[in-house]
C-alpha cells in the first residue's frame, strides 16, 4: 500500500464567536497511528470534519495524499470514516447494512462477509444493529470505514463504550492497518488509551496546537536520579559536563543529557561515590495536565 498523508496548513474554524479550530498546521504519517488527544471541545472532531469535507475552513487547507477531501476521485476508497456510532438503521442487520454500504461504493459483495470476519461479527451479521451493544456498534463503524479498503482511517473516540478486552483487540487491530501502510488517526480524550494506541500524537487545548510528534520526543530527555552522599560535588562535575541537574533532596539529583551508564562513567573518574542510579520513566500524565493546564490569566 502506498503511503498518504494528511497535511493541514493553518487551518481555522470559526463559528461566529467561538474559534473551535486556530490555525492548525501538522502532517500525520502513513504505517504509523497517530493519536489526536485533548480535552473535551478541544476541536478534535471539527478538525476530522475538516480532513473529510464535512465543515468548510474559514481559513487554512488540509489536504489527504495532496488534495483536498472533496477532490479526490473514489473518496471512500482513500478515506475511511468511523464516528459516533449511532447513526446506523435500528432495523437492518450487520449485513444488510453493510451490503447497502458496498452496493453504494461500487465494492464486491465478498467484501461483506471478509470485514463481518475481521471486525468478529459474523456471528451476530443477521441480527439486528438495534440489538447491539456499543463496542458492537464500534466494530460496525470500522467495518463500514474499511469497506472501500483506504490508505487512511480517521476514527473518533473508538474506544469510547469498550471494555478492557473490547480496547486491547482494537489497539491490535489498528496496529496490523498500520503495519500495512495505512495512515491511521484516532481521537481521544483519554491520554491512557492513546499512550497505549499511538506512535505519535497530536495535542490539542482549546483549539491550538500544543504538541505534536513521537510519544518519546514529547516526553523529553529521560531523567536519571542520582543517589550520592557527594551532592554539591557530583551537581558540579556533572553541570561541567552540559549535563541538567536539579537537587532531589540532600543526597539525590535529578539529571538529564545523559544516561546512567555515562553518569556513573564521569562520577567514577572523579571519584565521586554514587549509592543509586535509576531512570525515571517519561511522566506523560504530567506532560499532558501541562500541555492542556488552563492559561495563566
Ligand atoms: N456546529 C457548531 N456550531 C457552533 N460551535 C461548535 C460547532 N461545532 C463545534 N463547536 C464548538 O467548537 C469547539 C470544539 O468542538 P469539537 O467538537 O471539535 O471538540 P472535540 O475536541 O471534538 O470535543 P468532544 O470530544 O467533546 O467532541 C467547542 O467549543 C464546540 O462547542
Amino acid at each position: 500500500m502506498t503511503g498518504t498523508t494528511i497535511e493541514a496548513t493553518a487551518l481555522t474554524k470559526r463559528y461566529g464567536h467561538v474559534t473551535a479550530v486556530r490555525d492548525l498546521t501538522f502532517s500525520v504519517r502513513p504505517g504509523a497511528v497517530t493519536g489526536f488527544l485533548g480535552p473535551n471541545g478541544a476541536g478534535k472532531t471539527t478538525t476530522l470534519r475538516m480532513i473529510l469535507g464535512l465543515v468548510t475552513p474559514t481559513a487554512g487547507t488540509v489536504t489527504i495524499g495532496g488534495r483536498p477531501y472533496r477532490a479526490l476521485d473514489r473518496p471512500t476508497s482513500v478515506v475511511g470514516a468511523a464516528f459516533t456510532p449511532g447513526a446506523f438503521h435500528p432495523g437492518h442487520t450487520a449485513r444488510r447494512h453493510l451490503g447497502v454500504y458496498a452496493a453504494m461504493g461500487g465494492y464486491p459483495a465478498r467484501r461483506v462477509g471478509d470485514l463481518l470476519d475481521l471486525l468478529e461479527l459474523t456471528g451476530a451479521a443477521d441480527r439486528r444493529i438495534g440489538t447491539y451493544s456499543t463496542g458492537m456498534r464500534q466494530r460496525l463503524a470500522l467495518a463500514t470505514a474499511l469497506l472501500g479498503d483506504p490508505s487512511v482511517l480517521l476514527l473518533d473516540e473508538p474506544g469510547n463504550g469498550l471494555d478492557p478486552a473490547g480496547a486491547a483487540w482494537l489497539r491490535a487491530l489498528l496496529r496490523r492497518l498500520a503495519d500495512e501502510g495505512r495512515t491511521v488517526l484516532v481521537s481521544s480524550h483519554v491520554l491512557g488509551e492513546v499512550r497505549q494506541i499511538a506512535d505519535d500524537v497530536l495535542v490539542l487545548h482549546r483549539g491550538r496546537l500544543v504538541a505534536a510528534g513521537p510519544w518519546a520526543e514529547l516526553a523529553g530527555p529521560l531523567a536519571v536520579v542520582v543517589g550520592t552522599p557527594d551532592a554539591p560535588a557530583l551537581a558540579r562535575l556533572l553541570t561541567a559536563h552540559a549535563l541538567t541537574v536539579t537537587p532531589d533532596g540532600p543526597h539525590h539529583l535529578r539529571v538529564r543529557g545523559a544516561d546512567a551508564a555515562r553518569i556513573a562513567d564521569l562520577a567514577a573518574a572523579d571519584g565521586v561515590r554514587v549509592h543509586e542510579l535509576r531512570t525515571e520513566p517519561a511522566d506523560l500524565e504530567r506532560l499532558f495536565l501541562d500541555l492542556t493546564a488552563e492559561e495563566a490569566a
